[in-house]
């Protein structure tokens, strides 16, 4: 017989509502609840008529998985919920933050912070079509991404997720990177309602909402105090940017605005964004966060169900106990405790997407798309991005002669040294196969470090010394034989609260290694960080420094502009501060006393 919703000439208001009409609540806030891959079994999709299956930080089918690996896994799943009696198909989220970064051979891009530094939007477009396609190979249709922090303080563990101090900024990067991964949206589409171009783009999650970037000394999800004067100046204008292209889920920050937990925020989710911002796609939780309105977590677990989803949740991310979610939701709509017509909305929002996104009529992975996870033209734009994103600091000593940068190609000998050298798991930072990411070279597959760049960039008759902790000693007998040496030095992996930070300083034995090196021979320091670190007391050491932020797998990126072939053009996308102590300090402040402002930056020529 003739059913609505499954006919794709429809209107998807109609759609929504067809289909809508037809559910038993059991099966509506069963499309609220997004499990977690390592228990969505066939069976738990089937009985709980789950909407939505993620991939926690590092949460993969098998270690080296190929992207047949992940179809395969996806398929089963999708086939379970397409076997339910309305057949809704689920949506599956990952974190491709920085490309497909959960996926062994993904290509791994600068994180945001070092696309703030490019001030290329057109770039950052082409980066969220190229993650899109990275993420269909492997049969993801929806990525909890961009991150759209305004990061205010860099003592936040999450700092290198925004791309910058500055609001405009962000703005910019947000509506390239949400339309690169979704599509353009059409002339005249009605605003905030969700659009994603077809089956090799992606849904996209506007996060985190709102003013994560603002807490307390940097304090992870802790508390922003502020006017809702400022933080509608600082933090807001990101969603609106999202929301004007289309952005089809937000998800809501595990932070506080002025004491009331963000989850529990009405006034913010539902009065502002869907109510004021139009925004008509749906609102997702962060992972375990209903449990974590309270202290300790899942305490009055049953009340903070009502009061997320009365706040405005719509999808609730509940990686283990969604069994006692189920239970505890379908008791308060029977009890009257929370209202039906909620989770009707909740319903159509999430509904009103996977239409949108085409889901229903191509539910399923598509195997023609494995080529595109790691292809070569993505790497190419990676390596695009790396270069630009570099922001040259220092280039040359006082009464220098010549500037230290562009570096000579056919110098007889050369020497590498420090950590961040010849290790990608240094490179790509947190969010990078595991949830933490991981030092080594063993992690991510194909890629470049910065050792293997700069040799492939010499001469051949050039011998590169790589030395990660020289001693002293030794090469103060060995100093002169070098023309110049490459320091590489920073921070190593780390992902949210673990990157919570009071000093900044760079890690041992990096500063040491700095004065060392530089103390004998001509150096370029590269500092690899997710933000600004300690660096006054060591730059008069260096005779060039660059921030290299966090570059990800396309190491030749550094290489072509320390050689030359391309120029230096990154610009400070945030404050470089002289001390911790004088933090939080942003571009604009009356109190305003960098070591570098924002916006500064060296520029040279391609040599
Ligand atoms: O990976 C899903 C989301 C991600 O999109 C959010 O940006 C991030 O805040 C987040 N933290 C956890 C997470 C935190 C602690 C333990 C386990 C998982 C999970 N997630």
């Amino acid at each position: 017989e003739y059913v609505k919703y499954k006919d794709p000439k429809q209107p998807i208001n109609e759609r929504v509502q067809d289909l809508l009409s037809r559910m038993t609540l059991e099966e509506k806030i069963g499309q609220m609840s997004q499990i977690e891959r390592a228990n969505a079994t066939t069976e738990v999709i089937e009985k709980y008529f789950v909407g939505s299956v993620l991939s926690g930080g590092g949460s993969v089918p098998a270690e080296k998985a190929t992207a047949s690996v992940w179809q395969k896994m996806i398929t089963a799943m999708q086939k379970a919920a397409l076997k339910t009696r309305l057949g809704i198909p689920i949506i599956y989220g990952i974190d491709a933050v920085h490309g497909n970064n959960n996926v062994y051979n993904a290509t791994i891009f600068p994180h945001n912070i070092g696309l703030g530094a490019t001030r290329d939007p057109t770039l950052v477009k082409r980066i969220g079509e190229a993650t899109a396609h990275e993420a269909r190979a492997t049969g993801i249709p929806y990525t909890f991404a961009p991150c759209v922090a305004v990061c205010r303080d860099p003592r936040w563990g999450r700092c290198y997720e925004s791309y910058s101090e500055d609001t405009r900024l962000v703005q910019l990067m947000t509506s390239n990177m949400v339309t690169g991964l979704q599509g353009d949206v059409p002339a005249k589409h009605p605003k905030g309602v969700p659009f994603v171009g077809g089956s090799k783009k992606v849904a996209g999650c506007a996060k985190h909402f709102v003013g994560d970037g603002g807490t307390q000394r940097g304090i992870n999800e802790n508390n922003t105090v502020l006017s809702f004067h400022d933080l509608m100046r600082i933090h807001m204008p990101p969603y609106d940017n999202a929301v004007i292209k289309g952005i089809s889920t937000v998800m809501i920050s595990y932070s506080s605005f002025n004491g009331v937990k963000m989850h529990e925020n009405k006034n913010l989710i539902t009065d502002t964004l869907k109510n004021k911002m139009n925004f008509r796609g749906f609102v997702i939780t962060d992972w375990q966060a209903v449990d974590r309105i309270t202290n300790p977590p899942h305490q009055h677990y049953y009340h903070s169900i009502q009061e997320t989803i009365h706040a405005g949740i719509d999808m609730v991310m509940i990686p283990y106990d969604y069994p006692e979610f189920v239970a505890d939701l379908v008791k308060q709509v029977k009890q009257g405790q929370i209202r039906l017509d909620r989770v009707n909305d909740a319903v159509s929002r999430i509904l009103r997407v996977k239409f949108t996104m085409g889901l229903f009529e191509d539910p399923l992975p598509d195997p023609r798309l494995h080529k595109e996870l790691g292809a070569q033209e993505h790497r190419a734009i990676a390596r695009e991005a790396v270069r630009k994103s570099l922001v040259l600091l220092k280039n040359g000593k006082k009464g220098d002669k010549q500037a230290m940068l562009p570096l000579s190609k056919k110098a007889k000998k050369i020497l590498v040294a420090g950590s961040h050298a010849h290790d990608l798991g240094n490179q790509c930072g947190g969010w990078t196969i595991k949830w933490q990411g991981e030092s080594g070279n063993n992690l991510t597959g194909v890629g470049t470090t910065i050792l293997e760049a700069i040799k492939k960039a010499v001469s051949k008759n050039t011998t590169v010394d790589f030395v990660e902790r020289p001693d002293k000693d030794d090469l103060a007998k060995s100093a002169g034989d070098y023309e110049y040496a490459v320091v590489a030095v920073g921070e190593p992996p780390y992902a949210e609260t673990a990157g919570d930070n009071q000093n900044l300083t760079i890690p041992a034995p990096g500063p040491e290694v700095i004065k060392d090196v530089c103390g004998l021979v001509k150096c370029v320091v590269l500092l690899v960080s997710g933000r600004p670190l300690v660096v006054q007391p060591y730059v008069d050491y260096m005779d060039a420094l660059v921030a290299a932020w966090l570059p990800g797998t396309e190491g030749q990126g550094v290489s072509d502009v320390l050689f030359g072939d391309y120029g230096f053009t990154g610009k400070l996308p945030r404050t470089w501060f002289k001390t911790v102590d004088q933090l939080p300090m942003n571009y604009g402040d009356k109190r305003y006393d960098p070591l570098f402002p924002f916006g500064y930056g060296i520029t040279t020529k391609a040599a």
